[in-house]
């Protein structure tokens, strides 16, 4: 079409090449046919991670450093908190899909990266002005995988092939996950001579309710496959491949997407915060943020709907 409308305006040079195009795309938010643009007046740019808008309401998240093996640094670190913060407080914004490109979803934390900040330890000789270099540098880490948690929309995880180390940290915070029949997953911290300190030990057992297989799986760093995640209820369905996986995830997010914002994020506060408390006090909680939300006006539209087996539309929230 660009090539006809050249050639009307006497352009004989313009050959509409495969390297403007994937220009003009980028240049107007244009992903897979689908104008990022036209759903949301704010999509957050990042180096390490890709965000585009597939659907209306629904953000995509793509680990982006495919030539290292999507491997985490300090700025993927901190690109995921910005990240997950943003869309927090971005109202456009009601469901999010985590996937990566290239050929493994992570090869984890980033040796070289690791290696440069620990070492920033060495500059002092007492234990505990070590240490507090250390505590800030783990707290960095944790930041940008709780920042998942912390997020009130709802986030479906796409794994493919390995998912290792802070990986699994990662994907243990976000709220359902899939994978493909490729994909397989390993705690590999005790491997590299650490005890997972980013969320895997502190989520995992409570994703998979089963502390012996957790426990073998943290102890022996073994990989495990698809199937065994499926059978262990770390993710919810195996498909084929990434293309099929992200094709039916979105599916779901569309369906998430459309009910209540009020009524969803206030279900991922609730289930956040009950997870390890107990029920009185989970109970407590969610009483007290619904003596205001029965209040909304989408409980009246959600009512009506139901009642009258019509759709409607919520404001944003
Ligand atoms: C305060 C700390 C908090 C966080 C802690 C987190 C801890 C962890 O994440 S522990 C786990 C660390 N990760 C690993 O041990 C994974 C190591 N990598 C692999 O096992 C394999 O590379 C993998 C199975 C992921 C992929 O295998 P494949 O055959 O497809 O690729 P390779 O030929 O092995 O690797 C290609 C190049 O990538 C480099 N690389 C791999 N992993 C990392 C990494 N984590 N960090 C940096 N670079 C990595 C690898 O050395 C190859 O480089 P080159 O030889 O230059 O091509």
């Amino acid at each position: 079409m660009a090539k006809n409308f050249a050639e009307e305006l006497g352009l004989t040079s313009f050959k509409a090449s495969e390297g403007w195009l994937g220009k003009f795309k980028q240049r107007h938010h244009i992903n897979n046919g689908v104008l990022s643009r036209l759903y949301s007046s704010e999509v957050p740019q990042f180096e390490t991670l890709a965000i585009t808008v597939p659907k209306k309401h629904v953000f995509h998240v793509e680990l982006n450093r495919p030539k290292q093996l999507n491997s985490i640094t300090t700025l993927m670190w901190k690109e995921l908190k910005d990240c997950f913060e943003s869309l927090n407080d971005n109202s456009e914004c009601r469901v999010i899909l985590l996937s990566a490109r290239g050929k493994h979803f992570t090869a984890g934390i980033d040796f070289n990266s690791l290696m440069q900040d620990s070492s920033k330890a060495e500059e002092y000789e007492d234990v505990a002005r070590k240490a507090k270099i250390l505590e800030k540098l783990i707290t960095h880490c944790q930041d940008g995988i709780t920042s998942l948690e912390r997020c009130n929309k709802p986030i479906l995880a796409v794994v493919h092939s390995a998912c290792v180390g802070a990986g699994v940290d990662l994907i243990t915070a976000a709220d359902v996950r899939y994978c493909t029949k490729d994909a397989w997953f390993q705690v590999k911290e005790v491997d590299v001579g650490l005890a997972a300190d980013v969320g895997t030990l502190q989520r995992l057992p409570k994703v998979v309710g089963n502390t012996s297989t957790v426990r073998e799986l943290c102890f022996t760093a073994r990989k495990f496959d698809s199937q065994e995640a499926s059978e262990l209820g770390l993710v919810s369905r195996v498909y084929s491949d990434q293309e099929s996986a992200i094709k039916n995830v979105l599916e779901t997010a569309v369906t998430i997407a459309s009910k209540s914002p009020v009524a969803v994020q206030n279900t991922k506060k609730s289930l956040v915060y009950s997870q390890s408390r107990p029920n009185e006090v989970g109970l407590e909680h969610i009483k007290l943020i619904n003596q205001a939300m029965l209040q909304s006006e989408d409980l009246k539209k959600a009512a009506i709907a139901q009642a009258t087996k019509s759709t409607t539309e919520y404001e944003n929230l």
